[in-house]
C-alpha cells in the first residue's frame, strides 16, 4: 500500500535541499506563492542597490566617461559571456541585446541570406507567435515562404528547399521539450540551418548548443534569467558561422569602428555586428544581477530540482484535485518537459484568477490552460503543496464561478 504524500513530506524535501538557501537571494512577497517565473522572473535582492549605484555613481557622477570607465560599451558581450555557460555555448558566441523578437528577425534574415537558393523557412504550428510573425516578415522581404509543421513531425518536413528551421526548445504552453541534438542533426543532414528559441528553457533546463552543433539561438532575459521586465534578450551564433552571417539591421554599434563614423558600413568581426543601437545600460545592469544569481550554483542539481518540483505538482494534482476536471497537458516524463506544467480545464481562466486572488500566482494561456512555472532557484516543494491545496479549495468551494472572475484582463 502506498502512503499518500503529506505537507510534512514537502517540508522534509525542502529541509534536505542544498539549493534551498538560494531563495534568500530573491525578493518574494509574504503570502505569495510565485509560480510565474517562466514569464517574469522574480527580483533579485541585490538588483535595487546595484541599479541605484549604476544610476548615481556611474550615470550621475561619471557621466559619459562611464562608457569606458565602467565598460558600458562592453556590456552586451560581457552579459553574453555570463549567459554562455547556461546554454552550453562559448563566451564569444552569445551577446545580450534587443528583444527576442528583434533578435529572431536578425537571425532569420541572416540565415536566409546564407541559403539564398532555398526559399522556405520552416516553423512549428502553434508555437509562440512572434517567431512565426518574424519568419513571415523575412519570407515576404526575400521572396520566400513560411511552411508550418507540427512540432513533433518537424523533422520529416525538412526538405532540400528549407533554408532554416525555427523551433522552440520548450513549448510555452505544453512545456514539451524538443530533442535539440536530434532535430539539429536532421536539419543539417538536409543542408538547412536551425535556430532555437530558448526563451522558456534558458536558466531552467540543460542546454548544450555546442554538443548539439546548433547554428543559431535566441532567448529572453526576463524569464528564468531574472533580468526584469523587458530585460535585454540574447542571441547565439556558432563560431563557425559568425564571419559569414550578415548583419541585417546594420546599426552603428555593429560597425567595425563605431567611433570612426564612417559613411560606409563595415561589420564588426564576430558577434558584435549584430548590435544595432546603443545598449540600454540600466536594463543591462539589471540583467547582470539576474545572471549573477547563478554564480556558484550546480546547474545539473538546479535543473533536477525543477524537474522534481514539476513531478510533485503533477502527482499532487492527480491525487488531490482528481474529479475537478483537470487534464494534464504537459509531458508526464520530466526529461521531456521544461520547468513549467500545464493542466487543461474548461474554466481555466476564472480558476487562475481565483488562485491569484489567494496569492498563488500562475498564469492562464488561451484557450484552456492553467500554467504553473517552477523556478528552481526560489520555488520550494512546500509551495507546490500549498498551491495545489489552494486550488483544491478554489474547486471545492466553487468560488471561481463568481462573475467578476470571468472578466478578461488585457494582459493574461
Ligand atoms: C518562446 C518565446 N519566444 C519569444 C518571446 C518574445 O520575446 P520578446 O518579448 O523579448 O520579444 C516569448 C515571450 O514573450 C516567448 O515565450
Ligand atoms: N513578455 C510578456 C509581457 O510583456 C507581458 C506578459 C507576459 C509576457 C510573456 O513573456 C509571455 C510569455 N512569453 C509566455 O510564454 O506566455
Amino acid at each position: 500500500m502506498t502512503v499518500a504524500f503529506r505537507r510534512q513530506d514537502a517540508l522534509s524535501l525542502d529541509a534536505a535541499d542544498p539549493l534551498a538557501p538560494m531563495r534568500d537571494r530573491f525578493v518574494l512577497p509574504e503570502g505569495v506563492i510565485y509560480l510565474d517565473g517562466n514569464s517574469l522572473g522574480a527580483l533579485p535582492r541585490t538588483t535595487p542597490a546595484h541599479l541605484a549605484d549604476v544610476v548615481t555613481a556611474q550615470w550621475g557622477r561619471d557621466l559619459i566617461t562611464s562608457w569606458n570607465r565602467h565598460d558600458w560599451i562592453g556590456f552586451p558581450m560581457r552579459l553574453g559571456a555570463m549567459i554562455a555557460p547556461l546554454i552550453g555555448a562559448r563566451p564569444d558566441e552569445v551577446i545580450a541585446c534587443d528583444s527576442t523578437s528583434v533578435n529572431l528577425f536578425k537571425l532569420i534574415a541572416g540565415a536566409a541570406a546564407l541559403r539564398p537558393e532555398r526559399r522556405t523557412i520552416l516553423v512549428e504550428d502553434g508555437g509562440f507567435p512572434t517567431d512565426r510573425y518574424m519568419a513571415e516578415s523575412v519570407a515576404a522581404l526575400v521572396g520566400g515562404s513560411v511552411r508550418t509543421a507540427p512540432r513533433e513531425a518537424i523533422e520529416s518536413h525538412i526538405d532540400d528547399n528549407v533554408a532554416l528551421v525555427v523551433l522552440t526548445q520548450v513549448d510555452y504552453r505544453s512545456s514539451d521539450r524538443a530533442d535539440m541534438a536530434e532535430v539539429t542533426a536532421a536539419a543539417h543532414r538536409r543542408g538547412a540551418l536551425i535556430l532555437w528559441d530558448l526563451s522558456h528553457s534558458a536558466g531552467a533546463v540543460t542546454i548544450d548548443l555546442t554538443t548539439c552543433d546548433a547554428d543559431l539561438a535566441v532567448g529572453c532575459g526576463y524569464k528564468y534569467l531574472n533580468g526584469g521586465p523587458g530585460a535585454p534578450a540574447f542571441l547565439f551564433v556558432a563560431r563557425r558561422l559568425q564571419d559569414a552571417l550578415p548583419s541585417v539591421l546594420p546599426g552603428w554599434m555593429g560597425h567595425a569602428q563605431p567611433f570612426a563614423f564612417e559613411q560606409g558600413y563595415r561589420p564588426a568581426p564576430g558577434l558584435a555586428r549584430h548590435l544595432c543601437g546603443t545598449p540600454p545600460i540600466l536594463a543591462m545592469a539589471a540583467l547582470e544581477e539576474g545572471l549573477g544569481q547563478f554564480d556558484g550554483v550546480d546547474l545539473q542539481a538546479l535543473f533536477a530540482k525543477g524537474q522534481g518540483l514539476g513531478d510533485l505538482f503533477i502527482q499532487l494534482m492527480e491525487e488531490r484535485c482528481a474529479g475537478h476536471g483537470f487534464t494534464l497537458a504537459s509531458p508526464r516524463q520530466a526529461t521531456a518537459r521544461g520547468s513549467h506544467v500545464c493542466f487543461a480545464h474548461d474554466h481555466a481562466y476564472p480558476i487562475c484568477r481565483a488562485l491569484i486572488e489567494r496569492g498563488v500566482v500562475g498564469d492562464f494561456r488561451a484557450p484552456d490552460l492553467l500554467r504553473m512555472g517552477f523556478t528552481p532557484l526560489y520555488t520550494r516543494f512546500a509551495d507546490v503543496w500549498d498551491a495545489v491545496e489552494t486550488l483544491r479549495e478554489v474547486m471545492t468551494t466553487g468560488v471561481w464561478q463568481e462573475d467578476r472572475l470571468q472578466q478578461r484582463e488585457v494582459v493574461t
